[in-house]
């Protein structure tokens, strides 16, 4: 695993403001827990009676139908997909494990402030005023060293699920991405897509996998789990437990926040702003968030997928020409995690080459 990619963080520390704290100890949600309103302005509603697509990957149009949610959707939760029941139970529990531990126990695997790797707040917390009501575990390369923090005796079981897991996850996630090139008619001999490998099996290409974990919250519709974001992935593929949180914005005139359903077995996909960028913004990266109940402990677990550390990313000459030029300029995942970092929701637009109307341009503020 190079190391660099973690380097686009040194520079971007999560502040002590972002403390975690032994939430099942709080009774009352504490006011710097308290988002004004749980919604903002750009999509305040709730909209039942639609939802993201799900595609069995054994349908013969699954092709077809994964472009589609990819240009409405930007998101889409998958079956049949291949990956083992058991070790998505395994991988859960595992989790589950985790974050039940005493909060000092699991703050001697604590994310260092300009690190990558460990437990800690979402990293986009340092760009809110306000607390989310989460904590997480990032895991980047191997997880030996914090587990064995963890559980000093006992750390094998974890570090062998989360490398099954990994396994599995590479292999679907570039099925995946040519499921998704698929649909625009890019294959691996698609000009620009060397980096794919004479295999079309992307070697060498980055992956991290975010745990996280919300708890049972007092007071679930004043509180945020995870506030409104896009992944800086090529694609991110989500396991979350049976309880639903995941809520994704949908534009247009129908706009507003919309819960992802949860199917026992499933998985979702989305896209994150480098698969935005290499599409040339025909698959947009999309808004998501996370929310909180009352009564069920959540559990999801990102796995986030990027390219080779050094490649470039850039619009794919088969998606640019004519009446739709280069929108974006090619950046690497490492240099473009840092601009994330920095500016945040900013950081595609800086991408832009031809200013549009289409992103905002509201970059690296603090949130509510
Ligand atoms: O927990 C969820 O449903 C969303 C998590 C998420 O968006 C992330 O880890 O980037
Ligand atoms: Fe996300």
């Amino acid at each position: 695993m190079p190391s660099r990619l973690s380097d686009a963080f040194k520079d971007h520390p999560v502040y002590a403001h972002c403390k975690i704290i032994d939430f099942g100890s709080v009774k009352e949600l504490p006011d710097s827990y308290v988002w004004a309103a749980r919604d903002d302005e750009a999509t305040p509603r709730i909209i039942t009676g639609s939802s993201v697509p799900v595609v069995d990957l054994r349908d013969p149009n699954a092709v077809t139908l994964i472009g589609l949610a990819c240009k409405e959707w930007g998101m889409f939760q998958i079956t049949n997909h291949g990956v083992p029941k058991d070790l998505m139970v395994e991988l859960e529990r595992a989790g589950r494990g985790l974050f039940s531990l005493p909060l000092q126990q699991k703050m001697k695997a604590a994310r260092k402030p300009d690190g990558i790797s460990g437990y800690g707040v979402a990293r986009i917390s340092s760009f809110f005023r306000k607390r989310m009501w989460s904590e997480g575990f990032t895991i980047f390369g191997s997880p030996l060293e914090h587990a064995r923090q963890l559980w000093p005796h006992d750390h094998t079981r974890f570090c062998d699920v989360i490398g099954r897991y990994e396994e599995e996850m590479k292999l679907l996630a570039g099925k995946l991405m040519w499921l998704m090139l698929g649909s625009l008619g890019i294959s691996p001999n698609s000009e620009g897509m060397g980096w794919a490998g004479p295999n079309g099996d992307f070697p060498g290409a980055s992956h991290a996998l975010q745990m996280n974990s919300y708890p049972a919250c007092p007071e679930p519709d004043r509180a945020m789990g995870m506030a409104a974001h896009t992944d800086s992935t090529l694609l991110t593929i989500l396991l979350q437990n049976n309880t639903i949180g995941l809520q994704v914005a949908k534009e247009g005139s129908a706009g507003g926040w919309i819960t992802v359903p949860t199917i026992p077995g499933s998985l979702i996909v989305n896209i994150g702003d480098l698969l935005h960028v290499l599409t040339n913004g025909t698959y947009p990266s999309v808004v998501h968030r996370a929310v909180v109940n009352r009564v069920e402990h959540r559990l999801s677990v990102a796995y986030l997928y990027g390219p080779q550390s050094r490649t470039r990313i850039s619009p794919l000459p088969g998606l640019t020409g004519g009446d739709r030029p280069a929108l974006y300029g090619a950046v690497t995942w490492r240099e473009y995690l840092g601009m994330k970092a920095e500016h945040f929701d900013g950081a595609l637009s800086m991408l832009r080459l031809r200013r549009g109307a289409s992103e905002n341009d509201n970059a690296g503020g603090i949130r509510e």
